[in-house]
C-alpha cells in the first residue's frame, strides 16, 4: 500500500501497490502491519457498506466523542464520492480546516481518518456504494456532526446537494457551546 499523508495532521490516502499480471491485479488494501508502521490505528471492529441510490447524496459530517471516536479507512467501490474530513480535535494545528479527495470505483484509494475528524461525503454519481473498516463499536449516544457547509470550515464541494438526511441537514452552526 502507498500512504501519503494529507495536509490534515494523521489523515492519509491510501493507494494499492498493485501486483499485474496477465489475469489482472492482486493488491493488499489494508494490513496492521503496515498501519501500525504508519502510526495509524489499526484496530478493526467493523465493516460496514453505505449505498445511495443517488448522485449528489451528501452524509455527513460525522464523528463520534472522546471513549468512542473512530478511526475510519473509507473506500468507493462503485461509483465516484467526494471525501471530506475536518479537523474536530481542539488544540490540533489544524483544528477546523478539512481536506477532501476523489475516491472512485476506478482510482480505488482510500481515505484514513483519524479519530477526533469529522467524515462525509458527497456523492458523484447515481447507484454509488461506500465501504467502511472502523476502528470503534457504533455507539449512537456518543454520535455527533457538524453541517456540511457551516462557515466555521469552509468546505468547498464540487457539486450540489440533492439527497441529505433531516439530521444531517441541520446540526447548528459549530463554536463555542
Ligand atoms: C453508522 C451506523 C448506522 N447504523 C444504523 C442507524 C440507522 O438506522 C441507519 C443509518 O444510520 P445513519 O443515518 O447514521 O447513517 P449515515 O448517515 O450514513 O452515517 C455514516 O455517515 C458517514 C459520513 C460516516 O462517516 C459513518 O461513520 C456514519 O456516521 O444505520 C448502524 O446500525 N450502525 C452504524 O455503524
Amino acid at each position: 500500500m502507498i500512504f501519503q499523508e494529507a495536509a490534515l495532521g494523521g489523515v492519509f490516502e491510501i493507494s494499492l501497490e498493485r501486483k499485474v499480471d496477465e489475469r489482472g491485479f492482486f493488491a493488499r488494501s489494508w494490513c496492521r502491519q503496515e498501519f501500525e508502521q504508519h502510526g495509524l490505528n489499526s484496530n478493526l471492529a467493523q465493516c460496514s457498506v453505505s449505498f445511495n441510490s443517488k448522485k449528489g447524496t451528501l452524509r455527513g459530517m460525522h464523528y463520534q466523542l472522546d471513549g468512542y471516536a473512530e478511526a475510519k479507512l473509507v473506500r468507493c467501490t462503485k461509483g465516484a464520492i467526494y471525501d471530506v474530513a475536518v479537523d474536530m480535535r481542539p488544540g490540533s494545528t489544524t483544528f477546523k480546516q478539512w481536506t477532501g479527495t476523489e475516491l472512485t470505483a476506478t482510482n480505488q484509494r482510500a481515505l484514513y481518518i483519524p479519530e477526533g475528524c469529522a467524515h462525509g461525503f458527497l456523492t458523484l454519481e447515481d447507484e454509488t456504494e461506500v465501504f467502511y473498516q472502523i476502528s470503534e463499536p457504533y455507539h449512537p449516544e456518543s454520535a455527533r456532526g457538524v453541517r456540511w457547509n457551516d462557515p466555521a470550515f469552509g468546505i468547498v464541494w464540487p457539486g450540489p446537494v440533492a439527497v441529505i438526511s433531516d439530521r444531517d441537514l441541520i446540526y447548528p452552526d459549530f463554536g463555542p457551546t
